[in-house]
């Protein structure tokens, strides 16, 4: 019987080595043909979640179910692929977008990686459909902004995972960029697919995604977009102090992310902030993410053995 795309997290908690507790007793359940947008304040633990779902970080409490599978098993199986945050990745790193694309088809092959005729067809065909072709040659760290979300959708794709979760694909991006993906997941959608997104374009989460998710550290409330993504339930995840925000309309796409909502984290308060304001990076994380199963990260005793 053909495997239905699903996640299932039950009371996950997950505590970095400096003792911070970045999620704490997390439970959603997600199906197939649903986009899901995640969405929280900076620190709020969406990165930690991803990576708890890639096996990267191993929880110290709770379970993850992807395809009613363990992790491990789902990720033998190609069932689920990782859209990481720019910041995550090593783009300095020498590799082509071809041979970055071509990582999403490492599972499909022996231990000595040498591309079938299939996998450079399905190389081809995910650089295709997100435009990116003609650069197949280029280094990655000589490409824009756009052109790099785009390179790691197009690994994702090319891995044909039923599961697909994606960092932050629209920091840093134009709008014609956003448009592009945003009708790529929904064709996705279409396909079966399960695409977990996390975002801080607020205005555009009831445009493209079905569900939501909202947390801050835990979860503050889940379900469908039109009940659950509402006034009262933003004000909770970003702390009671949300401002100009307009839950339709375009002025909340911006190429710069600049309207990004943001929390200072210093005094655990939480603070909601627009514009320009920089907040403290989250804590190092090694850049991980162009290693060939994109599940490398030192996170010390958190990382799974
Ligand atoms: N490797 C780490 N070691 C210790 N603390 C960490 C580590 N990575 C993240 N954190 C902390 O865990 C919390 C959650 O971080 P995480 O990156 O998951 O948040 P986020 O919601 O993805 O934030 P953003 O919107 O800024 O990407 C933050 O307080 C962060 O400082």
């Amino acid at each position: 019987m053909p495997l239905v795309a699903s996640i299932r997290v039950e009371n996950i908690t997950v505590r970095y080595n400096n003792g911070h507790t970045a999620i704490h007793d997390v439970s959603f359940q997600l199906v197939g043909g649903t986009t899901c947008a995640l969405v929280g304040v900076n620190g709020s633990g969406k990165s930690t979640l991803f990576k708890s779902l890639m096996g990267i970080i191993r929880p110290q409490q709770g379970n993850i179910l992807l395809c009613e599978l363990p992790i491990n098993k789902a990720l033998k199986q190609n069932l689920v692929a990782y859209v990481p945050q720019s910041e995550d990745v090593d783009w300095q790193f020498p590799i082509s977008v071809y041979d970055v694309v071509m990582q999403g088809r490492y599972g499909y092959m022996n231990f000595l990686r040498i591309p079938q005729q299939r996998d450079k067809q399905k190389v081809l065909q995910a650089m295709q459909r997100v435009g990116i072709e003609h650069l197949a040659e280029r280094q990655i760290g000589e490409l824009s902004g756009g052109q790099k979300k785009r390179v790691f959708l197009a690994r994702a794709l090319a891995q044909q995972s039923k599961i697909i979760l994606l960092d932050e694909p629209f920091t840093g991006v134009d709008v014609k960029t956003e448009n592009a993906i945003v009708e790529l997941l929904g064709e996705l959608r279409s396909e079966g697919h399960l695409i977990l997104v996390s975002t801080h374009n607020l205005g555009s989460v009831p445009d493209f995604c079905d569900q939501v998710v909202m947390i801050n550290r835990k979860v503050i409330a889940t379900g469908p977009t039109p009940t659950t993504f509402n006034q009262h339930n933003l004000e909770l995840v970003f702390g009671g102090v949300l401002r100009h925000i307009k839950l339709s309309g375009s002025d909340l796409h911006d190429d710069e992310d600049a309207r990004a909502v943001t929390v200072l984290t210093d005094d655990e308060r939480p603070a909601v902030f627009y514009g320009q304001t920089k907040v403290d990076p989250p804590a190092p994380i090694v850049k991980n993410c162009l290693r060939p199963d994109c599940r490398g990260a030192e996170q010390g005793e958190n990382r799974r053995k």
